[in-house]
């Protein structure tokens, strides 16, 4: 691999980005960039009332994924160092293009490219596909209260809208590496071989 790995482990709501980034971390001996959800102010918000909250969310996360970018860039990337991530900076327009409608998504989109266009982004993407049963399975296993009632046709919908995503950035950057996990038949909690497979992948790519 020509640049050192900026791997981005990606998937929707409760895939499983941070377990496995964080095993990938811990196995590789990589800094981990994860993201914040804890002392997101409009989350719980969101969740009661998605028109209401949508731009106040979306707006959050795309500002605090840019400080972390920026971040990334100067500690890792510029000095030629790996680094993994339990998301891609894409994911605010996914979400985006889901959450917001009419002004907001096109001022929204535009925010986006304005601040994200000119970085480097994810060489490595890990791709974890998992059906909405598996997804409601791991929500309800995770147990954050403010998930509890989530639409399924949202999940549902963002299920697809991350197939599209994937799909579509394979085309705008070729160079980047996607590899597709079936997050519904690999498990790499349960199975270690699942886990030492994914690994031995990387390390290939590393090389
Ligand atoms: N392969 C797996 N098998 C079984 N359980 C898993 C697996 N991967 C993750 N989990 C469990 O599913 C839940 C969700 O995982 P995790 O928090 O890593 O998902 P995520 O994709 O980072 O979620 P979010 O989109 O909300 O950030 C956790 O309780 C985790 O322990
Ligand atoms: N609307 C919206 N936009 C995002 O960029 C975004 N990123 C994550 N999330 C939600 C999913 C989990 O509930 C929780 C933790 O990942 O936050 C998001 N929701």
């Amino acid at each position: 691999m020509k640049h050192a790995p900026f791997i981005a482990v990606e998937g929707p709501i409760g895939a499983g980005k941070t377990t496995l980034a964080s095993m990938l971390a811990e196995e590789l001996n990589l800094p981990i960039i994860k993201e914040i959800v804890d002392e997101n102010p409009f989350l719980a918000k969101f969740y009661e009332n998605m028109d209401d909250w949508s731009f106040q969310l979306e707006m959050f996360f795309l500002c605090n994924r840019y400080k972390q970018l920026e971040d990334t860039v100067t500690q890792y990337i510029d000095k030629g160092s790996p680094v993994i991530s339990d998301y891609h900076i894409y994911k605010n327009l996914i979400f985006g293009e889901r959450t917001l409608n009419g002004t907001k998504r096109e001022k929204y989109r535009k925010i986006y490219h304005v601040l994200t266009d000119d970085l480097p982004k994810p060489n490595i993407i890990l791709y974890i596909k998992a059906n909405l049963d598996t997804l409601l399975t791991r929500i309800e296993k995770r147990g954050r209260p403010f998930e509890e009632g989530m639409d399924t046709a949202y999940l549902e919908q963002l299920v697809k809208d991350y197939d599209e995503a994937m799909a579509s950035l394979a085309i705008q950057e070729p160079s980047t590496v996607i590899i597709t996990i079936d997050g519904n038949a690999v498990d790499f909690v349960e199975n270690p071989e699942h886990f030492t497979d994914i690994v031995s992948y990387i390390k290939e790519l590393m090389k």
